[in-house]
């Protein structure tokens, strides 16, 4: 991989390469460069390399659909036409309803930066699904409370979320001060890649301008950009990696208004890690802790120790989660082999 050309206006370690894509490689992949993949459209995807931005040509019949933004890929010099895709470290990942495949949010994100606001908009319910989805994805996750100039006290709001996951730490700023760079600065250091996720109008695209400290013409646009698919609905694709000035990169991801889980089992179980310790403890193996004698989740929360919303909202969680992942049915079981990797 050639990595020292003089012109290069980013390292590869400085794109986020590292180790884990290096093993990948065989000795016949050194004539390709490696390049990472910074928007994917129907039918065209951009990539950044070590010597800038670069637009990808795509084989015929290649689907872009099965790539994501932060993607790593190999090209063939000077024609960039695409040779492989390398094997992901992390992939947040969503269903939607009706669609057969899961939909690529970002690949290869090292934290998932989770907007909200310390207004209305903060919902405990909806943020434990955004954890959910971060955590099964393979990256650490951290709160981010914008609009903290906008009330007395974050205080409260800051309680509440980092009551919503054991040792998840918040951060409180105003997405339109600079001020937030630094505050960021510990997840945003070279080579690291975070994704903005959260509900419309957090302030995910004004956090963006201001990490990547973009001039006033080349601001992200507010508002989602939509596009027709191949089948000709309407699909957000305003996802896109941006360079943070002095740092890493970022990955804009348009505002989801529902986000239903499903194959997060690990997710939610590192997210309700105190239900799931409990459980162990309780007198059936196959409680659901409603309303079982001996259930050692009830009798937390009858000693106070545990939210009942808590429980109530875990139980939500989990029995969508069980309705929508697909279980083994004989040998044309369509479930997932095996965990994915964690890296953490
Ligand atoms: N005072 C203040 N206003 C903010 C802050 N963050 C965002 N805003 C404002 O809130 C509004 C919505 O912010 P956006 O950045 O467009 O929100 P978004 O999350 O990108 O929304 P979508 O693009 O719909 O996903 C804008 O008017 C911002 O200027 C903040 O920390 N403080
Ligand atoms: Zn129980």
């Amino acid at each position: 991989m050639n990595n020292n050309a003089p012109s290069a206006t980013v390292t590869l370690p400085g794109l986020g390469w590292a180790p884990f894509y290096e093993e990948q490689l065989t000795p016949e992949d050194e004539e390709y460069d490696a390049l990472r993949i910074s928007s994917v459209h129907r039918s065209r995807m951009k990539g950044e390399s070590t010597h800038g931005p670069v637009r990808i040509s795509l084989p015929a019949h290649i689907n872009t659909s099965h790539f994501a933004v932060g993607d790593w890929v190999l090209a063939q010099p000077q024609s960039h036409l695409l040779v492989r895709r390398l094997e992901r470290r992390s992939l947040l990942e969503r269903q939607t309803v009706g669609a057969r495949n899961p939909q690529l949010i970002a690949a290869n994100v090292d934290t998932v930066f989770v907007v909200t606001s310390c207004n209305d908009d903060f919902n405990p319910a909806r943020l434990e699904r955004y954890l959910a989805l971060a955590n099964e994805a393979g990256t650490r996750a951290v709160i981010v409370l914008t609009k903290a100039d906008q009330v007395a006290d974050p205080a409260p709001y800051e309680a509440q979320a980092a009551a919503l996951q054991r040792e998840l730490e918040v951060v409180t700023i105003n997405a339109r001060s600079l001020d937030a760079v630094a505050a960021l600065a510990p997840w945003c250091g070279t080579g690291q890649t975070v994704a903005l996720i959260g509900s419309s109008g957090v302030g995910k695209s004004t956090l963006l301008n201001t990490l990547a400290r973009k001039s006033d013409e080349a601001k992200q646009a507010t508002g989602a950009i939509r596009e027709d698919d191949a089948k000709g609905r309407h699909t957000t694709t305003a996802r896109s990696l941006h360079r943070i000035a002095g740092g890493g990169w970022v990955i804009d991801t348009p505002g989801m208004r529902t986000l239903h889980v499903s194959d997060v089992s690990s997710g939610l179980e590192a997210l309700f890690a105190e239900i799931t310790e409990l459980a162990p403890n309780c007198r059936f193996r196959d409680c659901t802790h409603l309303h079982e004698p001996g259930c050692a989740v009830q009798a937390a929360v009858a000693a106070g120790t545990l939210d009942a919303a808590r429980l109530e909202r875990w139980r939500k969680l989990h029995e969508e989660n069980q309705q929508n992942t697909p279980t083994v049915t004989g040998a044309r079981g369509n479930k997932k082999s095996g965990p994915r990797g964690k890296f953490r």
